[in-house]
């Protein structure tokens, strides 16, 4: 038994039953399932806030269900629930609350964390809206041209410096919303450490007019730190200024006063956050700023509105309409009884084309993880590899192995309703081709085409392997009424509480990130030896021989 009162997954009654139940499904059909049931079609959807879910093309049964949901209960699913949005120091292995969805708390809220002392701890809404508030007031400024930069002309461009979660989240929102952006305002994303990233950021850019956003929890991160010092560099030199220019043309996102304050950065022009924020999970915190800066201050809130409204669901609905628990339990049942290696999330709009790399680090950054939360190695699947890139494109890429591969990847086919307002007449009616694309997808996927319709029509007996869809490849549809930013907001929750419910299944740490540190040591540790040629005691003969020939071609030895 462990802190949440439950045994290990594979010992557990309810995923034995499942194991059984699996064995007794065998090779079931989605044609024989629908078949059977001639309203699976509408019987298996749920609605939550705008977003409608079709799970009908799932390999499930109204016993699977029933099954999968026993097992969420017994494994504590809901308990540990209420610990994340009670501000329970969830995240144990680094002894950390998780309050994410206090960041879309309304402003009359009590949300409180747990100081970990025994002693009720402190209301953590004031401070989230009072840097809201502010991250307002700032935004407007650049808006509205008042924010001048050292020489008084105001800033015309925004430079978001950040990586991992303290980019993708905002590059990705940034994108979807491109339709509610002030199209005057130049923003734009800076991440790797390659400085070709950097040098085409700048490109046409005007130092007078441009705001750098160092945007990182820790403000340690070595990517964003080197970034942000060559912006200044670039910044001071194009100025022909000194370091009491970078006031008004650098602000920080961050947890760290102190690391911000020793960067140069005036700590006034820190937007603050805190460590019960998760950095694949910080978007929607001061994080935002150049999110809020392009699109506004009451498109942000009515973002921050649209992830609430799936908190509450999440929260509240019963298992059999609960959104996120439904998603979470179906990956769980691939992962665990199809050997489902993968994961491909579809978005049938261009805007969401940054959407399925923001989800890599939000869902394979969560549960990528292979011990369970008391250290103990697990015997099941955790979190899956997350893939996918916009419809229609992927149609003409990968999709033949998503149809006619060995593999069983079951995918999201994410879809709107109208598109994005704004589009020229002509544009905006190619919507239905694209939408009559996804709806394609998802029935071809289910249903394929058998021998006997594919010899109907004629093929010649030895196409007739090579032209046949053995189809049953699982597919959910998330349809939308149109892509705002309450629907995004939506959307970015409902992934995240499906994150939660699997790593809670999983019985895993899905806060923490312990395995990406390794690689950030070697880092440091090796880049001397490429550039002084140091000796790095212990290096193995493959990196040793790699580092040789590197210094050997850049003409250092
Ligand atoms: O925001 P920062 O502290 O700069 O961190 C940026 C990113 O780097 C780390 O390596 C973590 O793996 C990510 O979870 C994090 O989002």
């Amino acid at each position: 038994m462990n802190a949440e009162g439950r045994g290990r997954l594979d010992r557990m009654p309810q995923w034995q039953a499942l194991a059984r139940h699996r064995e007794e499904l065998g090779e079931v059909h989605l044609r024989e399932l629908f078949a059977a049931d001639p309203r699976r079609g509408e019987r298996y959807g749920v609605r939550v806030g705008d977003l409608y879910l079709d799970y009908s093309r799932n390999l499930v049964t109204d016993e699977t269900l029933r099954l999968l949901r026993e097992l969420a209960e017994a494994a504590g699913v809901a308990r540990l629930r209420e610990a994340m949005f009670r501000g329970e120091r969830i995240n144990t292995t680094e002894d950390r609350a998780v309050l994410h969805t206090a960041l879309r708390a309304p402003r009359d809220a009590v949300v409180e964390v747990d100081a970990g002392d025994g002693e009720g701890g402190e209301n953590v809404v004031p401070a989230v809206h009072a840097v809201l508030d502010r991250m307002s007031a700032f935004a407007e400024a650049v808006r509205a041209g008042k924010w001048a930069g050292h020489t008084g002309l105001p800033i015309r461009s925004v430079v978001n410096i950040g990586i991992g979660g303290s980019d993708l989240g905002p590059a990705m929102a940034y994108e979807a919303l491109r339709a509610y952006t002030d199209r005057e305002l130049d923003v734009r994303f800076v991440s790797n450490v390659d400085g070709a990233d950097l040098h085409e950021a700048l490109q046409g850019l005007d130092p007078a007019r441009t705001l750098f956003v160092v945007a990182s929890k820790t403000f340690t991160t070595i990517e964003t730190i080197t970034n942000a010092t060559s912006a200044r560099d670039w910044l001071l030199a194009g100025l022909g200024a000194g370091r009491e220019a970078v006031a008004k043309h650098f602000v920080a996102l961050s947890t760290n006063a102190e690391a911000v304050a020793e960067f140069g950065i005036d700590t006034t022009n820190m937007f603050e956050f805190w460590d019960w924020v998760g950095g694949r999970y910080s978007y929607d915190s001061a994080i935002g700023l150049s999110l809020m800066i392009a699109i506004g201050p009451d498109r942000f809130r009515e973002m921050l509105d649209g992830f609430r409204t799936v908190d509450e669901h999440f929260r509240t609905a019963p298992p059999e309409e609960n959104a996120p628990l439904l998603l979470g339990l179906l990956g769980v049942w691939y992962g665990g009884f199809f050997g489902a290696q993968s994961h491909a999330v579809l978005p049938y709009s261009h805007y969401l084309s940054k959407f399925t790399a923001y989800l890599q680090q939000l869902d394979m950054e969560s549960n990528g993880k292979s011990v369970d939360r008391q250290g103990e190695p697990v015997s099941w699947q955790t979190g899956p590899v997350v893939w996918g890139t916009p419809g229609t494109n992927g149609q003409h890429a990968y999709f033949q192995l998503l149809h006619q591969g060995t593999r069983l990847i079951p995918a999201d086919l994410i879809g709107f309703a109208r598109p994005v307002a704004g589009l020229e007449p002509a544009l905006a009616a190619q919507h239905d081709l694209l939408m009559a694309n996804l709806f394609a997808q998802g029935q071809a996927l289910a249903f394929g085409k058998t021998e006997e319709e594919v010899r109907a029509e004629g093929v010649a007996e030895e196409q007739v392997p090579h032209r046949t869809f053995r189809g049953n490849r699982p597919t959910t549809t998330i349809l939308a009424s149109e892509l705002t930013p309450s629907v995004l907001g939506q959307l970015v929750a409902l992934y995240e509480h499906k994150v939660f419910v699997q790593g809670a299944v999983w019985d895993i740490d899905s806060f923490d990130q312990w395995g990406v540190e390794l690689g950030k040591v070697l880092a440091k540790r090796i880049e001397p030896a490429l550039t002084e040629g140091a000796e790095v005691e212990g290096l193995d003969t493959s990196t040793a021989a790699l580092v040789a020939r590197y210094r050997s071609l850049r003409g250092r030895d």
